[in-house]
């Protein structure tokens, strides 16, 4: 029996889903063990990832979070690609049955799928029904636009919420799938997609106006910063916060442990906007195969992949996460069961991301892109915490961004 290691970020109820993918995959062969292991958040495991690697024991299968896609991209001797795998394992590899938002992102420039797409999620707005109830507000009608998020914050608060609202991931929601959302460059070259020469560009009036209306909803207690990446996740479902800018992800640790009726709606936007709402972008992860793995092992993986490509499957994944279908298939067999109907706000991320995308809002692949997201999260901690206005935190985080995107180009080119 070929063992495969498969190292994983998913925290609670999606650490039971990986479990449960790989019990049921290995009951259905003999031949390949697949081997979870939880190693942290997406940073701490991708870290680990690549310190295993350089000492020659690095896992089968890593999954990653879209942020790393241009280092796992650049990394060549660390990676094989998806296609490659697939093929060495006597299987085929049909980029075309994949979600377009979702195959585009992992796609190279050279049209190679360079990994498996597995957990793709997007930006989306949960609210806490009874805290709406509560609050004399309509748990029917979720605020569509940020005004009304502040509105509604106010109440929650009058109402003797002490968060009415957070978010997780700051950059990813209120500056990547904020930008595309309201159909502008969160950096230049199609958001990195046309070159490693790309700049950020996310300092244009409507991202001041709207970091300073956050700014100012912190200071009045309607916004509470809870932490950086998904550690405010907990916060939402807790009950603790009542409104979440968040993955739709979420869906699977909400059902598993919140003990009040919560809602899913599309992520608030400015009206004012022309154009707006455009498409959120494209979030989660990604599975990588790394390099230095024997060919049996590579049959395996390919294998594996298989199993969770398939449209029962893959359905069943995102029926369980909110996740996105990650195939057409997958889609059309969630819908065709009447499972949107049946749970109403599942529908939400799959049509934020199905629109059609345009260049400003296809997704953003940058180098460094975790350092990137550091530095966006220090700097917007000035702003909530008062000790910068939202122009002064934006233009840092511009200049020490660009830095990091300096130094990637350099590295990379050629
Ligand atoms: O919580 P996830 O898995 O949807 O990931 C959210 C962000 O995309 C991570 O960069």
């Amino acid at each position: 029996q070929t063992e495969i290691q498969w190292w994983h970020s998913m925290p609670g109820a999606l650490g039971d889903w990986v479990n449960d993918l790989a019990r049921d995959f290995n009951a259905s062969q003999k031949d390949v063990k697949i081997v979870p292991t939880y190693k942290g958040t997406y940073d701490e495991s991708m870290t680990a990832a690549i310190a295993a690697f350089r000492a020659g024991n690095a896992p089968h299968i890593l999954q990653v979070f879209e942020v790393g896609t241009a280092t796992m991209m650049a990394s060549k001797g660390a990676i094989v690609p998806v296609g490659e795998v697939m093929k060495a394992g006597g299987a085929s590899f049909d980029a075309g049955a994949y979600v377009p938002a979702v195959a585009g992102y992992y796609t190279a420039p050279s049209g190679q799928m360079l990994s498996m797409p597995f957990n793709s999620s997007t930006t989306v707005f949960h609210y806490n029904k009874d805290a709406f109830k509560a609050a004399g507000l309509d748990p029917n009608k979720a605020p569509s636009t940020w005004p009304e998020v502040a509105l509604a914050a106010a109440k929650l608060k009058a109402s003797g919420h002490k968060c009415p609202f957070t978010t997780s991931w700051v950059s990813w929601t209120q500056f990547e799938s904020f930008s595309a959302w309201h159909n502008v460059e969160y950096a230049s070259k199609n958001n990195g997609f046309g070159g490693l020469d790309t700049r950020l560009a996310f300092n244009t009036p409507l991202h001041v106006r709207h970091i300073e209306n956050l700014a100012n909803m912190a200071k009045q207690g309607l916004f509470v910063y809870k932490g950086r990446g998904n550690a405010p996740d907990s916060t939402f479902y807790s009950g603790e916060c009542a409104m979440m800018t968040g993955s739709s992800g979420l869906y699977a640790n909400i059902k598993k442990n919140a003990k009040f009726a919560s809602g899913i709606a599309p992520l608030p936007y400015y009206p004012d906007v022309p154009g707006a709402p455009q498409n959120t972008v494209i979030g989660g992860a990604s599975l990588w195969v790394m390099a230095g793995k024997k060919p049996i092992e590579h049959k395996g993986i390919a294998a594996f992949f298989n199993y969770l490509a398939r449209p029962e499957v893959a359905s069943e994944s995102h029926k369980r996460t909110g996740y996105l279908p990650v195939t057409k298939a997958a889609f059309e067999l969630t819908e065709k069961s009447g499972f949107y109907k049946a749970n109403p706000g599942t529908d939400v991320a799959v049509t934020q991301m199905i629109r059609k995308t345009t260049d400003k809002s296809r997704g953003v692949r940058l180098g460094n892109f975790v350092q990137i997201r550091t530095i966006i999260d220090e700097e917007m901690e000035q702003v909530w915490g008062g000790k910068k206005s939202a122009k002064e935190g934006i233009d840092a985080a511009i200049s020490r961004g660009n830095e990091q995107l300096e130094r990637f180009q350099k590295a990379n080119k050629g």
